[in-house]
């Protein structure tokens, strides 16, 4: 028997076309008494032991005189110091990157080095967007289950205050083959060849390869396929802002390592992005990407982010050896791809029903769900998409709806619209406000959710573990 008293909370913020009640879930009884059991899929058990991150900050604030790799060893050093780990109990590294910085581009390596880490241990950088954590953890993960490592560092690192500007193709063509003139007669001739429009940079953009369509203008074009009011995206957003500040003040983000940064006088140590509007101000700002008539704002979109986060996975049996208290088994996960030029931003609508369908769980089985929000308009539309019997039927093939997850149990503590989202360091960030709020909770089971560039998606089951803490 489960006792399940819920406590309504205070002011709804008016949340009503999507029904996100201000509900406090008090399960009383631990949910461990008729909690469901997901299948059992690993021949080990794999246990998130502890995760950190630097503090988000917007790009161009106080770590825009860093280079990446700086962010990174920052969030290797803390993971170790928090958890007082010798740097040579670490088997292998792998970290998640997406812009890359040209001269670390193995950052996973330069980032270990820098830390002090030996020189002995491997480490592989990752990509896959905005889910290269996620992917740097689920390499972590195989790594274990063949029995190849025993304990792992799974992170990543984005670093959008100072990006690789390109000369254009034609200037680099010149001064390549400049490289390589051997007299000053062909000097002068490549010279000749020189115009005024090869000055012209090439920037890099949050775009989708293949169709040149930028994420902003995804979403715009998503949220407009599911009838995503521009009203809708501006509570979703000023939800999560909301509800970070409130988990922000009441110091339940543990992940977070302050950060002495060298140059600025005062430590780091919140999260800068995180901004409270009003309704009003909201609906008064201009489409960002598709204008005039566009309706995703730099207010309902996530916004450009530096940071770093770093987890720490082993098997149960080598954190028990080393008397590790882990938070959470990394339980199940899987991604999901589809045709980027058609909708890219989907991934959530298409990993969780085939998630749970694999562990054999309900929507109403999972206590806590931490889904990126690349987008308001991005999260709205995949919550009409899992609760509509023509998306489920036609894109799925469910033979009905998988319904709506119960929002007051989604995202409680914010996300990437508000925390920020430096692309590839968000998902040791989900994993660990997952794990983090089932303790707080009292949840037993949670998912973390997230799109990708790509047409891409990852989906994960992480089960708290008996006797974790929130710290
Ligand atoms: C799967 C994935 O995750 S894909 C990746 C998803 N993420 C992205 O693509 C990143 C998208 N975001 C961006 O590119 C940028 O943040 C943009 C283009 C949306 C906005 O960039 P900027 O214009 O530099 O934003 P900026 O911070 O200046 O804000 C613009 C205005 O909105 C206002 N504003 C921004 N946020 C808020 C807020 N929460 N409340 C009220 N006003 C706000 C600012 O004050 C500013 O107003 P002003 O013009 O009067 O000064």
């Amino acid at each position: 028997m489960s006792l399940n008293i819920c406590i309504l909370g205070r002011k709804s913020n008016g949340l009503n076309i999507l029904n996100i009640s201000r509900k406090v879930q008090c399960r009383a009884l631990s949910a461990a008494v008729a909690a469901p059991q997901p299948k059992q899929r690993n021949s080990q058990n794999v246990v998130l032991v502890d995760g950190v991150r630097t503090p988000f900050l917007t790009s161009g604030t106080s770590y825009s005189k860093l280079m990446p790799h700086e962010l990174a060893r920052h969030s290797l050093l803390s993971l170790l110091q928090k958890n007082r780990l010798d740097k040579e109990l670490i088997d292998y590294i792998v970290y998640g990157s997406v812009i890359q910085e040209v001269k670390t581009s193995n950052i996973a390596r330069e980032a270990a080095l820098a830390a002090g880490f030996s020189n002995k241990t491997p480490a592989h950088t990752v990509t896959m967007a905005c889910i290269s954590s996620n992917a740097a953890i689920t390499t972590g993960m195989g790594l274990i289950a063949t029995n190849t490592y025993d304990v792992i560092v799974a992170g990543g690192v984005e670093f959008m205050s100072d990006v690789p500007i390109r000369h254009s193709r034609k200037m680099r063509g010149l001064m390549l083959k400049a490289n390589k003139a051997k007299t000053l007669g062909q000097r002068l001739a490549l010279l000749s060849t020189f115009r005024p429009g090869f000055l012209a940079p090439e920037l890099p953009a949050v775009a989708e390869f293949s169709s040149g369509e930028t994420m902003g203008h995804s979403a715009d074009r998503l949220a407009s396929a599911f009838n995503v009011s521009r009203g809708e995206q501006d509570e979703y957003a000023l939800r999560s802002h909301t509800l970070a500040k409130e988990a922000q003040e009441k110091g339940y983000f543990t992940d977070l390592v302050p950060f002495k940064v060298q140059g600025v006088d005062q430590v780091v140590d919140k999260d800068n992005g995180i901004r409270v509007s009003t309704p009003e101000s909201l609906a008064k700002l201009r489409p960002a990407f598709v204008k005039p008539y566009g309706t995703v704002t730099a207010a309902n979109a996530s916004f450009l982010t530096d940071g770093a986060s770093a987890c720490l996975i082993m098997t149960e049996e080598k954190a028990k050896q080393l008397g590790l208290k882990p938070k959470a088994y990394l339980r199940d996960f899987l991604y999901v791809s589809q045709d980027p030029v058609d909708q890219l931003l989907l991934g959530p609508a298409y990993g969780i029903p085939k998630l749970l369908k694999k562990a054999g769980l309900t929507l109403k089985d999972i206590d806590s769900w931490e889904i990126h929000e690349a987008f308001a308009g991005q999260i709205v539309a995949n919550l009409k998409a899992l609760d509509s019997d023509w998306f489920c039927k036609t894109y799925l093939g469910l033979s009905e709806k998988l319904g709506s997850p119960d929002l007051s149990k989604w995202n409680n503590w914010g996300g990437s619209l508000s925390i920020g989202h430096p692309f590839a360091a968000t998902g040791v960030r989900l994993c660990m406000h997952t794990a983090n709020r089932l303790v707080r909770e009292d949840g037993k089971l949670g998912v973390v959710a997230a799109c990708a560039a790509g047409g891409q998606g990852v989906a994960m089951l992480i089960e708290r573990y008996p006797g974790a803490t929130a710290d």
